[in-house]
């Protein structure tokens, strides 16, 4: 009986390692807190249209991903976000032209992770709070007490301050996870009626309590009107307003907004805040993905690595080729 493989998280981490488990001929089932797969790479839907409130593009630079990006690309599930690209230091803004691809979903972030989730079998709304080893197989239980399995192993493909909490059954793979500190991030949404008077799309700011922004419309496949902005605080400054309430997030960010894009910048028609509170990994890791083969436990996500998309594909597929190459040397 080929007992299917049970993956803890559908974000861009978890759907690499099932894409690569089936192409093998072996059987998943992903099991997700939200009610839909993308995780960090999520869009939000509103009434001004569909906001990437978390990852804003990625690159490509290793050439597997290089590959798959150009694959995810004739699908149509990806397109090249060209934007007018500046950026501000002191509150100087500059154009910033580079030479960098940067790619997005479309007509949404989310649409790419919705097409590779597919058909694959899913289990949605389903937090999962604990995982452990009965005699010959893995069980999982859900946060409410429900018991999912039998699985012949498990990858835990989610932050890694939630994924310590899921490896009680490996305490030495348990603190090394648990060692790994990811920062928060608010991000916060503007919607003007009134197209802002700017030729800026993008901006990559510093001496701010803003980090990044960008302009929805610049953005293949997004709707023109009303002009929507995406803007992401620093960690630091997330870390320090961490419990602030959003309307005051959204204040002061949209204030720290017109402080520097150099344009009247009226009271916003639209606005929302969200608090990502495992942004991004506070340093970088060369892990690839952790594991513990002869228990049948492996854990990935962005964290292992770059702490971006391609970081997260690239350690979904580790973790599913370790895998793979421990089920061999054991048949
Ligand atoms: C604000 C922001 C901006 C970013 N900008 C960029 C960018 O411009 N470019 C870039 O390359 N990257 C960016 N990133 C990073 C990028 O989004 C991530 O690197 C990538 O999406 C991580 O994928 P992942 O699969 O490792 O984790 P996630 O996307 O976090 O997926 C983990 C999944 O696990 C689920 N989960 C967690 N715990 C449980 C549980 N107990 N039970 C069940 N399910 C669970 C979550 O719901 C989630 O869906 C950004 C991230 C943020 C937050
Ligand atoms: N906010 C969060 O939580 C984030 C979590 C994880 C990643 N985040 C940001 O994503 C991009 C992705 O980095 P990348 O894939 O290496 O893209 P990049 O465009 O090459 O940017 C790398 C880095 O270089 C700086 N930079 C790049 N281009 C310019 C430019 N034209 N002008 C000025 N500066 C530029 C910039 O500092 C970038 O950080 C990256 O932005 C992560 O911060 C967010």
């Amino acid at each position: 009986m080929n007992t299917p493989i049970a993956i803890i998280g559908s974000g861009m981490a978890g759907l690499s390692a099932a894409h690569a488990l089936t192409a093998a001929g072996l059987c998943v089932q992903l099991f997700d807190k939200s009610r839909g797969s993308g995780g960090r790479m999520a869009s939000k839907r509103s009434e001004v249209g569909d906001l990437d409130l978390g990852a804003q593009y990625f690159t490509a630079r290793d050439r597997h991903f290089v590959d798959i990006v150009q694959q995810w690309q004739e699908n149509g599930w990806l397109a090249e976000w060209k934007p007018a690209l500046y950026q501000s230091h002191g509150g100087q803004l500059s154009l910033s032209p580079d030479t960098q691809l940067r790619f997005i979903g479309v007509p949404r972030m989310s649409a790419l992770t919705r097409n590779l989730l597919g058909e694959l079998p899913a289990t949605f709304a389903c937090r999962i709070t604990e995982v452990f080893r009965g005699e010959q197989h893995w069980h999982l239980v859900d946060a409410t007490g429900q018991s999912h399995g039998p699985f012949s192993k498990v990858i835990v493909a989610v932050p890694a301050p939630q994924a310590a909490a899921l490896l009680s059954a490996a305490p030495k793979l348990a603190a090394s996870v648990a060692s790994v500190a990811m920062e928060p991030v608010w991000a916060v949404a503007l919607g003007f009626d009134k197209a802002l008077d700017t030729p800026v799309e993008g901006c990559f700011v510093q001496d701010s309590p803003l980090d990044w922004l960008a302009r929805n419309r610049s953005k293949p496949g997004r709707a023109s009107r009303p002009d929507t902005w995406v803007l992401h605080a620093t960690s630091a400054w997330s870390r320090q307003h961490i419990d602030l309430a959003p309307e005051a997030v959204i204040e002061q960010l949209r204030c720290a907004f017109a402080e520097l894009i150099g344009c009247a910048v009226p009271e916003a028609d639209f606005s929302l805040a969200h608090r990502w509170l495992y942004a991004r990994p506070a340093h970088a890791h060369q892990w690839s993905a952790l594991a513990d083969a002869d228990l049948g436990l492996y854990v990935c996500g962005d964290w292992c690595l770059s702490g971006r998309v391609e970081g997260a594909w690239l350690s979904g597929q580790e973790a599913a080729r370790r895998l793979l190459e421990h089920r061999e040397h054991n048949s």
